[in-house]
């Protein structure tokens, strides 16, 4: 029977720019209810966290991890939120020889062994869509290509990271703009610049004043193809336009025939995963522990509700990851309940551990990159009279697209990626 107790700590932001603790920690508890069910992983241990809201704030972050770690018993890992946060969190942790997991943060910048050696993440580097972008640029015979981003860094790192991919691959970015709050500028510059294959890198609220102007300037129609983000939430450009002078149907126009990409972060399909239980069946639960815990109805109006299978499949991974450092520890009369912040070899064993994890959980396979970046396939989408439809999945590792041949041209044909100059005879 499970006598002994093993402690993680966990770090929520359940308010802030991302309040994805809303869903997460739900996701979360529920998941070490169902771990410390199971008899065949750590028979012997119970698996507890302790935990906090961080409000997304690397400061307040930063306090509620120093609180666990000078609050007994000793946490052998924790599990953290938002970029911001997991920054903050991952540098200090590696000073008690902590394993850091995150499941919401996406940052470019965590992909960093120097700055966080002991850092995972089952939530993918938004870098992730930038395969998939390079293998849509080739697959449409495009190779000149635009960019336009708001400045946050997340997006400021992405950017480079495309530029490196689609200059390895022989496409040339011939125009990008960057702005700061108001972007009538920056695609007033794209028009000029004649700018046809457009990847835009902003969040949903940047996005509505983007595709306003866009509408404005013409930006958009049969000559251009957008490539957007695909983790707005729904009907995002018919919501919170009091601040925009557009209406939703001309931002609608503005939309129309735009495609995006996001990681495919809920498994595909129902098929029975390593954790017990198929994706809709998770879904299930989860809706119904929230409808139950927030008396609500719609749970996708919880922040963090997409999130939330990246939530639950960290628990298993430390489980499964904890699991097999405790039968290796045993081989050297070591225990879990060893650790104390300072034995590195048992973080070396649980570092080892969580870098050979894989197993298909509610979020997919799950994998790590050497960097610690979750390895995840991506789905492309295109707007088709207002709605959005799946046009194809990405596996960068494989490099295998799977293409539906759903994609609609307004223009009846591929746009081109420059003005074609027909010389007059
Ligand atoms: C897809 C998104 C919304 C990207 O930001 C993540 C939060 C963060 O990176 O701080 C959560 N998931």
């Amino acid at each position: 029977l499970k006598d002994k107790k093993l402690s993680i700590g966990g770090i929520f932001p359940m308010n802030g720019s991302w309040a994805g603790g809303q869903a997460c920690l739900p996701a979360v508890l529920m998941a070490l209810q169902d771990v410390n069910n199971r008899s065949d992983i750590l028979r012997d241990y119970e698996l507890e966290m302790s935990f906090d809201d961080s409000q997304c704030m690397p400061g307040l972050g930063t306090k509620v991890l120093y609180n666990l770690l000078y609050t007994k018993p000793v946490k052998l890992m924790v599990l953290s939120g938002c970029s911001i946060v997991s920054t903050f969190v991952a540098q200090a942790a590696k000073m008690w020889n902590l394993v850091v997991l995150a499941y919401g943060a996406s940052s470019p910048a965590l992909s960093n062994r120097q700055r966080f050696p002991t850092f995972f993440r089952t939530h993918p580097s938004a870098t992730l869509h930038n395969p998939t972008r390079v293998k849509i640029f080739q697959k449409f015979g495009w190779t000149k290509i635009a960019t336009i981003q708001d400045t946050q860094e997340v997006f400021q790192s992405t950017k480079e990271d495309l530029s490196k991919r689609v200059k390895a691959a022989g496409i040339n970015i011939v125009a990008t703009q960057t702005f700061l709050t108001d972007p009538v500028n920056a695609v007033r510059s794209l028009k000029r610049q004649d700018a046809r294959i457009i990847v835009g890198l902003f969040y949903e609220d940047a996005a509505r004043k983007v595709f306003c102007q866009v509408y404005k300037e013409k930006l958009y129609g049969k000559k251009y193809v957008w490539l957007l983000i695909g983790w707005y939430p729904d009907n995002w450009y018919k919501s919170k336009l009091d601040s925009i002078n557009c209406t939703g149907d001309q931002l609608a126009e503005a939309l129309e025939g735009h495609f995006t990409t996001e990681a495919v972060i809920l498994h595909q399909d129902s098929s029975m995963t390593d954790v017990g239980m198929t994706a809709p069946e998770f879904t299930r639960r989860l809706d119904e522990k929230l409808r139950y815990e927030k008396n609500i109805t719609d749970t996708s109006l919880v922040t963090g509700y997409p999130e939330a299978p990246l939530a639950y499949d960290a628990v298993w991974a430390m489980a499964l990851a904890l699991n097999k450092t405790a039968v290796r520890l045993a081989e050297k009369n070591l225990s879990l309940l060893d650790f104390d912040y300072v034995n590195k070899n048992i973080t070396d064993e649980i570092y080892s551990a969580m870098n050979s994890t894989k197993f298909l959980g509610v979020s997919g396979n799950v994998a790590f990159s050497s960097q610690g970046d979750r390895i995840a396939w991506t789905q492309i989408e295109q707007m088709i009279n207002g709605t959005y439809h799946k046009l194809g999945y990405y596996d960068s590792v494989a490099d295998n697209l799977t293409w539906f041949g759903k994609e609609k041209w307004k223009g009846g044909k591929i746009p081109k990626d420059h003005t074609v100059v027909v010389n007059s005879l």
